[in-house]
């Protein structure tokens, strides 16, 4: 628990999470135990001594190098999952937590080219994140969304096997699947690798979001932009390039900031590196999250009190956030008017308190 007296007032405060992967919410513990449960053999910790107990991944942890030295290990580490109760299971664990910090809506990305490309049938892994997603509508209140993610590290013909599997299982129209976003390793791929099928998507009316800006320049958020990104998951590059910056304010396009993330994949040294002072002053709307937060350390009340520590937001800064997240959420009107109301309300009481 962070010391900083806005802690209680930031735990109540009613939040949005938009940028979690929930690959990212495999803890080593589960990757342990659905090894054992599965059969799976994990990398032997002769070569990657990483892997010689949880605790010992957990400390490798600690030490990433950058986005793709994280990658590695993520892509690793959700090799254990195999039935669609393991997809449940580790959904179902993200939004307990999440529901713990504060979260009322949550949009969830998933990897389904990953998992296809070792065996697992996209239906089994939907089938499995949709059950968890509708537990924690029922049993905790959360209203939910799942955003399938494109990853940038296989060819464009994988991504388009998802797309044309979603497509089949009429996924998007029938809102089981919510949008599509982009994300693994920046620089290197193609900037607009998934433009024909972020094009294809816009034209039914999909709503996109992609990662870009987290490693890469200002130019990788230009080129998500043009390929019909309404949201930017990351974006903290975008105050390199000031018109870029106004342009994204004047649209209102959505930052979804994960800012322990970034300290632990080295894209800042700390979290006051980040141009969060920058982005309130330039009226860009952005949201916190927590990105994978089984391999960061922090979820998404760690990822707000570390924002507080750094930068000592007021009350007033804090109503922006909690009520940007909301707007720029992909909810109806009617469950944007509760949130904001519920804000408005968590504000009343205990806003004065923390000043
Ligand atoms: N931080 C991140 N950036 C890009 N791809 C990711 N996949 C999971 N986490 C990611
Ligand atoms: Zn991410």
């Amino acid at each position: 628990m962070c010391k900083d007296p806005l802690h209680h007032f930031l735990h109540g405060l009613p939040k949005c999470e938009h940028h979690v992967h929930l690959e990212g919410c495999l803890t080593p513990e589960l990757i342990f135990e659905l090894a054992a449960k599965n059969g799976v053999q994990l990398p032997d910790p002769g070569v990657n001594p990483a892997y010689a107990s949880a605790s010992t991944l957990l400390e490798r942890y600690r030490r990433f190098t950058s986005l793709d030295d994280f990658l590695s290990f993520y892509f690793e580490g959700m090799a254990v999952l195999l039935t669609a109760d393991d997809f449940a299971e580790l959904a179902w664990a993200y939004f307990v937590k999440a529901h713990a910090d504060g979260v009322h809506h949550a949009e969830v990305f998933f990897d389904p080219q990953v998992h296809i490309g070792r065996g697992i049938p996209y239906a089994t892994v939907v089938e499995g994140f949709v059950a968890g997603c509708r537990r924690a509508e029922t049993e905790l209140g959360l209203t939910t969304r799942l955003i399938l993610c494109f990853v940038r590290h296989l060819p464009l013909d994988s991504a388009a096997e998802v797309y044309e599997a979603a497509l089949a299982h009429g996924h998007f129209e029938d809102r089981v699947v919510h949008g599509l976003g982009s994300s693994s390793t920046e620089v290197g791929p193609p900037k607009d690798l998934f433009r024909p099928l972020f094009g294809a998507a816009k034209e039914r009316g999909i709503q996109i979001t992609a990662h870009a800006g987290e490693e890469g320049d200002p130019s990788y958020i230009h080129t998500a932009l043009e390929m019909g990104a309404q949201r930017i998951d990351h974006g903290i590059r975008l105050a390199e390039d000031v018109e870029l910056m106004a342009r994204v304010a004047r649209e209102g396009v959505m930052l979804t900031v994960c800012p322990i993330s970034n300290v632990q994949l080295r894209c800042v040294t700390a979290v006051s590196e980040l141009p969060i002072r920058t982005f309130l002053d330039a009226g860009v709307p952005f949201s916190l999250n927590s990105d994978d937060p089984a391999y960061f350390g922090g979820y998404i009340l760690d990822n707000y009190c570390a924002v507080q520590e750094a930068f000592n937001l007021s009350v007033a800064e804090w109503r922006l956030i909690a009520e940007n997240s909301v707007r720029g959420s992909w909810i109806e009107e009617a469950r944007k008017t509760e949130l904001l109301q519920r804000i408005d309300e968590h504000i009343r009481q205990h806003g004065t308190l923390a000043n």
